[in-house]
């Protein structure tokens, strides 16, 4: 029996087969404003709801902001880090500023892979980690993309050898048609894309499963919406195109 652990996501743990396989390291790939990040805190705040500890690296913007965000949706997370149970990783603001004073984590030099993995390892094994995101890898390697594969593997050396389930989002661009870097596709045990597609001057948000090692997935392109509660997935609908229009139908 594989052990899985539950995203809580409405929608996600049914096209994945109950859950992400324990310890798999998933690469959250999309362009931008495609909900990579609300997805990402969604998995942790579900994760605290269940019980299950978790740690937030934030490369892409203020610990600050990560919360006000949060927020928005419901998620208050304020209680749970007091509690030690969630912590959010500052590798954004170099501990520049007032607000990064306040910070129990903070990654002096972001473009330190090893310094940002030694405070990593340090949050997961204060808190107990069960769930991590890092809200982008892409940032560890954008000026390097040769190191890319390198970056991932060691990332999910730590992450998995902790014992922890982790998200990792990476940022592609708008046309691109891969998951954001050479090898760390196949570095990662799983990979998800989130697409923002325009389709007779129609947004239309779709997800799909493109590899989860350990278990069976949906092979198809699922629609989701993006609530005030967060992220909620047509499981049982599928995104298909006719004549340049997007179509939403039963699986
Ligand atoms: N309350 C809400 N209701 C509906 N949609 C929302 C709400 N809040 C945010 N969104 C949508 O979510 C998008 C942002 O999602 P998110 O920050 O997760 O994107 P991302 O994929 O991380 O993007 P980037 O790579 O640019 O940071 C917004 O552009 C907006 O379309």
């Amino acid at each position: 029996m594989v052990e899985r652990v539950k995203t809580g996501i409405p929608g996600f743990d049914e096209i994945v087969n109950g859950g992400i396989p324990k310890r798999n390291v998933v690469l959250l790939s999309g362009g931008p404003g495609t909900g990579k990040s609300i997805f990402g805190t969604q998995y942790l705040w579900n994760g605290l709801q269940m019980g299950e500890p978790g740690v937030f690296v934030a490369l892409e913007e203020h610990p600050v902001q990560v919360r006000i965000n949060m927020r928005q949706f419901g998620w208050d997370v304020r209680p749970y880090e007091q509690q030690g149970v969630f912590a959010i990783v500052d590798a954004f603001t170099g501990g520049i500023g007032e607000a990064a004073k306040r910070e129990k984590y903070v990654v002096r030099d972001p473009t330190d892979v090893g310094e940002l993995i030694d405070v990593l390892k340090q949050a997961i094994r204060d808190v107990g980690a069960l769930r991590v995101v890092i809200d982008s890898v892409s940032t560890l390697y954008l000026t390097k993309p040769a190191v890319a594969r390198g970056v991932v593997l060691q990332l999910k050396r730590v992450l998995s050898g902790l014992g922890t389930t982790s998200i990792l989002v990476s940022q592609v661009s708008v046309t691109e048609r891969g998951f954001g870097g050479p090898g760390v596709e196949h570095a990662a045990d799983g990979i998800v894309r989130l697409d923002l597609d325009e389709y007779n001057g129609e947004l239309v948000r779709s997800i799909i499963v493109w590899k989860m090692r350990g278990t069976k997935h949906s092979m198809r392109r699922h629609p989701f919406e993006i609530t005030d509660k967060g992220i909620i997935i047509h499981h049982d609908k599928v995104v298909r195109i006719k004549g340049g229009t997007a179509y939403i139908e039963g699986a």
